[in-house]
């Protein structure tokens, strides 16, 4: 099962509580220390910003009701003549709007530009911890819908930041509100609470409700995203338009997203109706306190200033709770994605270095012993390999043959350390292969899969990622082209070395099967590799490429030990054993004319191939 199929297996999801919304709030330090680093400065001049635009809406209300006092003065007692007072109070509040706009303005440009720079460093994170990880670990759907979550959210996040400064800054403007109401009325704060408490209980429960909805959509989405992909691509469509696949294709997208859309329509509705109860509760509240207010002004207790001071800050007041507290759920829930983050973070590598790595041995003296070695991949009940007890002797080139599934690509995957053994061990002159330095031992085996990546990028490019730190060397590049082949080819090509490869870039030529293959061939020759792999990287060779292509191999591998996976039996029998593999497990071992003269499975297979050329 790959991750694809394993698309639709759901991850079970609990509903959420108060409980944890609050622990997930402490993941905002950890947040803030990610946007610290991202730009200090940003983030500095971010804040004051906001805390100098939290005092002005109170400024502007008290100077909005000197004014208005001012008025009824001047037009009430004729004593007061000058109007010098006045014109400079409403300066003062020209002043404070434009320093308000012009701060509003300053705050948004900074939240973008720190959201996106905080984007990128994320996604950059996210690639660099993925890097670290186990290819078992890319296997498990679980670990993959986290993954999945955690980049997806990387967006989500810089609204979260945005989201958490303004929640300060509005808490700062209501600190200076309420201080200015308090001075009046403080009971009308009580009020507002009132008025205000059963929205943002709402918002809290609808909130948990669009999570755990969106949460448990993870897999599905990414069906669906997969979906999309099927549709509509140049890599599918030859395939899709042959087997008239779109109407399959699109049936499970509709299913799909009707589902969805069902599912987020019941919640936004029943959102919306419960939403406008609680506004009105909302306004009822509101307007209890304006009766009051008025009630006060007309008996003259307050001024007419006051009456629009204090109505405007409460409306404000109300406003900005509001809105904090709507914030609250939705930074909280921001917190819980986070947590999706950090639980990526924490996810640690199996396959680690030793604390005290050996040095890789140059060259190799004994070579490779495989000690009662099993694998079983994770989730899988079947052991992949089983009970193997062979040696790979240094300068040895052994092939390895089986039918479908027997365990092949497994045995190099652990030769690799891309898995380490379930049981037994492998040792590499006489240590276990897990006390050597792992970049080192990377680093001495070349290794070129059957499912190698075809790159859309140039066929130095290409061929460098073999040996990525040597990508300028294009004298490297090209000898590695000519060991296997794929000098001709880039020779004949418009852009030669330079030419981009693929369709999916402007100017992209697409190569034959055969032809991708050699250039993929080549990144095997960038290292100084002492144990090369190739895993039917020739299987679309013709035949003279093929026979070609190995004889070199052996000329170059002189001294060096190579494993070499094919069903061609031509190939097979040029390397020095052969180790058939059944259900895992080792059936035979031996030269081409040994395993012949033993008349087993490997005299078996070989004839049925040959009576096929006959
Ligand atoms: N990532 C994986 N997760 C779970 N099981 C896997 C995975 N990869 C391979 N297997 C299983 O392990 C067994 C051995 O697979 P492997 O790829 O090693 O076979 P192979 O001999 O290389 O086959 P082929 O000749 O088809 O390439 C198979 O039964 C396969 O289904």
């Amino acid at each position: 099962m790959n991750s694809r199929d394993r698309m639709s297996v759901k991850s079970k999801i609990a509903p959420i509580t108060l409980k944890e919304r609050m622990t997930a709030l402490r993941n905002l330090p950890a947040f803030f220390k990610l946007v610290w680093h991202t730009s200090p400065w940003l983030t500095v001049i971010n804040s004051l910003l906001r805390i100098a635009r939290s005092a002005l809406p109170l400024a502007i209300l008290y100077v909005g009701k000197l004014i208005i006092d001012q008025v009824v003065l001047l037009s009430t007692d004729k004593s007061h003549t000058s109007h010098e007072y006045l014109w400079e109070l409403v300066a003062i509040e020209f002043g404070l709007a434009i320093l308000s706009d012009v701060l509003s303005r300053g705050i948004t440009l900074l939240d973008t530009l720190l959201g996106d720079l905080f984007a990128n460093e994320t996604s950059v994170k996210i690639m660099q911890h993925a890097a670290t990880l186990d290819l078992d670990q890319f296997e498990d759907a679980i670990f993959y819908d986290k993954l999945e979550r955690a980049r997806q959210q990387t967006v989500g996040r810089t609204i979260l930041l945005s989201q958490v400064l303004s929640q300060v800054q509005d808490l700062i403007t209501m600190g200076f509100l309420a201080a200015g109401l308090m001075v009046f009325n403080p009971w009308l704060i009580l009020l507002l609470l009132v008025a205000v408490v059963p929205a943002f209980l709402g918002e809290a429960y609808f909130n948990d409700k669009s999570y755990v909805l969106t949460r448990g959509q993870t897999s599905e989405r990414r069906e669906l995203d997969y979906l999309r992909y099927l549709g509509a691509s140049d890599e599918t469509a030859k395939e899709v338009k042959l087997f008239d696949l779109s109407g399959f294709f699109i049936e499970r997208f509709k299913n799909l997203s009707d589902k969805f859309y069902i599912d987020n329509r019941k919640l936004a509705t029943s959102r919306s109706v419960w939403g406008s109860v609680f506004a009105m509760i909302g306004s009822a509240g509101y307007y209890a306190a304006y009766v009051v207010i008025i009630g006060k002004a007309i008996t003259g207790s307050l001024s007419i200033g006051d009456l629009t001071f204090l109505a405007g800050s409460f409306r404000q007041m109300r406003s900005l709770l509001e809105g904090v507290l709507t914030r609250f759920t939705s930074v909280s829930q921001g917190a819980i994605y986070l947590r999706d983050l950090f639980e990526f973070f924490e996810i640690k590598p199996r396959i680690t270095q030793a604390a005290h790595p050996r040095p890789f041995p140059n060259p190799i003296r004994e070579g490779f012993v495989f000690e009662n070695v099993g694998f079983r991949y994770t989730h899988s009940n079947q052991w992949a390999n089983r009970h193997l007890n062979f040696t790979l002797h240094a300068g040895e080139k052994l092939a390895l043959v089986g039918e479908n599934g027997a365990g092949k690509t497994t045995l190099v995957k652990l030769l690799a350390r891309l898995y380490d053994p379930t049981e037994g061990r492998i040792l590499l002159d006489g240590y276990d292969l897990r006390e050597y330095d792992l970049a080192a031992l990377r680093m001495n085996t070349g290794i070129i899969f059957q499912d190698y990546l075809r790159f859309q990028m140039t066929v130095a490019q290409n061929i460098a990622v073999g040996n990525i730190v040597e990508k300028e060397n294009r004298e490297l590049i090209i000898s590695s082209a000519e060991q296997s082949l794929a000098d001709p080819l880039a020779q004949r090509l418009p852009g030669k070395y330079d030419q981009m490869l693929g369709r999916r870039f402007s100017q992209g030529v697409e190569l034959s099967g055969g032809e991708w293959q050699k250039i993929a061939l080549a990144r095997a020759y960038m290292r100084e590799a002492q144990l090369l792999i190739l895993d039917e990287p020739t299987a679309a060779l013709d035949a003279r490429a093929e026979y070609e292509v190995f004889q070199r191999f052996a000329d170059l591998t002189k001294g060096k030990s190579a494993v070499l996976i094919s069903h061609r039996f031509s190939t097979v029998r040029m390397a020095d054993r052969i180790l058939v593999l059944e259900k895992g497990m080792l059936l035979e071992i031996g030269s081409h004319e040994t395993l012949l003269q033993l008349n087993g499975r490997y005299a078996e297979l070989f004839h049925l191939q040959a009576m096929g050329y006959r």
